[in-house]
């Protein structure tokens, strides 16, 4: 059934079962109506809208942002967001931080085993169950570990934009403005401000998060490549208008100048019966991505694998970087194939969704993470040094199963206490490399 000739009205259990709920494109300027009629036929804020329906504008950049990066949606909604009792302070998600300097961060290579999922005695959802790695300026670094759905509560973060890469189990994401389901391999942008809910149809899950508090991320410009390859805009998804009509007792959660707030609230905010604009939530397949490589010879930068950008006012430098390392084929010749060694500039923070990552043998597993920051040595370990290193280049490799990626920042990632402390963080993951033997021979060339 095309977009546009369903049947109304949608609920967000209707759109669970459907493969129709979402409309393709990034950053398009959308239209949906989960009631026919329920947009304005003129204008925005007409006398009165709708279905007795309330008008509000979202805006997600200033007023006077030039067209290309202006983001604003318009909601016509039950009962308008200054409909709830005040915020208080509360003391949900303990871990989830805004400030990166606790404790110094040390100059050397971090890695850390899966955070673990919280057991049956335990009730952790999504917001509760955030633990933060680090930070900077631009962004934060999370892995959230939960076993409930958040039910009866609802948040929203008012300090950045988040992005959500599952790593284990499904997310069911009933936002504002329609229901967002991802698996891992998929991962979900919901815009500042957007209030949600997250919910596990499936039970734990675990996954990454980029708070980004820069920019909206975007598409990178392709400039030589051409007009497509990397992740192409059809391949973007943002759901299509859906609504609660609940009264009851509910939360909702803020997160506000780095503290997490609560108020009770008398029915559900998520009573968006239609919206138009272009800031919104989406979902996208990483499985999708065009990767483009070396088709001679030497690896690439890790820039051509940039899935979105937070651009800052510096041409060529983001404040933030999300790259995937998808499945792709290497032809490099008489190339060492995985990553060479190397310092940077950047703070990597990498995450392993899927598989095994080209770069390590052993030791980063899905569900773990590793922190390499400004001008700190690393790259291969020792086992993937010596395999490449004699490695046939004659014949392609099929690097398959496999889904790492990096939070990619220009600065210092600031590592939080609990991931330098945590058991999780591997004390020897130095000595991947010490096993690199030395091989030089002044009278061999
Ligand atoms: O450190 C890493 O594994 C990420 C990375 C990958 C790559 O192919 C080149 C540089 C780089 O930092
Ligand atoms: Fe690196």
């Amino acid at each position: 059934m095309p977009i546009g000739a369903r049947l109304w009205p949608l609920t967000f259990e209707e759109i669970t079962m459907s493969e129709q709920g979402y409309m393709p494109g990034f950053g398009n300027e959308f239209s949906t109506e989960a009631l026919p009629g329920a947009l304005p036929a003129r204008g925005n804020s007409p006398q009165k809208a709708p279905y007795g329906l309330y008008a509000e504008q979202l805006s997600g950049t200033a007023f006077t942002a030039p067209r290309h990066a202006n983001r604003r949606s318009w909601l016509y909604r039950i009962r308008p967001a200054a409909v709830q009792e005040p915020y208080e302070p509360c003391d949900i998600a303990p871990r989830w931080l805004s400030h990166f300097d606790d404790v110094p961060t040390p100059p050397n290579p971090l890695r850390w085993d899966p955070l673990p999922l919280p057991g049956p005695s335990a009730e952790v959802d999504f917001v509760d169950g955030m633990t933060t790695m680090g930070g900077n300026a631009g962004c934060a670094v999370h892995i959230y570990a939960a076993n409930q759905s958040m039910g009866t509560r609802y948040f929203h973060n008012a300090d950045g934009e988040l992005l959500i890469v599952p790593q284990q189990g499904r997310l069911s994401i009933a936002t504002e403005f329609g229901l967002i389901e991802i698996e891992p391999q998929e991962i979900a942008v919901i815009p500042r401000g957007v209030r949600f809910r997250v919910d596990l149809p499936e039970g734990p899950a675990r996954g990454y998060v980029c708070e980004n508090y820069g920019a909206h991320l975007r598409l990178p410009d392709l400039g030589v490549i051409g007009s497509n390859g990397l992740a192409h805009p059809r391949d973007f998804l943002t759901p299509v208008a859906a609504y609660e009509d609940k009264e009851g007792s509910f939360e909702m959660v803020a997160k506000f100048q780095g503290r997490l707030w609560r108020a009770p609230i008398g029915h559900s905010p998520l009573d968006v019966v239609a919206w138009h604009g272009n800031g919104a939530p989406y979902k996208y397949d990483l499985r999708k991505f065009n990767p483009i490589g070396s088709i001679s010879y030497d690896h690439p930068d890790p820039s051509i694998f940039l899935v979105l950008h937070a651009p800052s006012s510096t041409p060529g430098v983001d404040t933030l970087d999300f790259v995937a390392f998808a499945p792709r084929v290497l032809a490099m010749l008489d190339t060492f194939r995985p990553p060479w060694f190397h310092r940077n500039i950047a703070g990597e923070f990498m995450g392993l969704v899927h598989g095994a990552y080209d770069a390590k043998a052993e030791g980063f597993a899905p569900g773990g993470a590793s922190l390499h920051n400004s001008m700190i040595g690393h790259g291969p370990d020792a086992g993937t040094f010596d395999k490449a290193s004699s490695h046939d280049t004659s014949q392609p490799d099929y690097i398959r199963d496999t889904m790492a990626i990096m939070f990619e920042t220009p600065v210092v990632i600031q590592a939080t206490r609990f991931a330098l402390e945590s058991p999780q963080r591997q004390r020897r993951y130095h000595e991947c490399w010490t096993g690199l033997k030395k091989h030089f021979d002044p009278a061999r060339r």
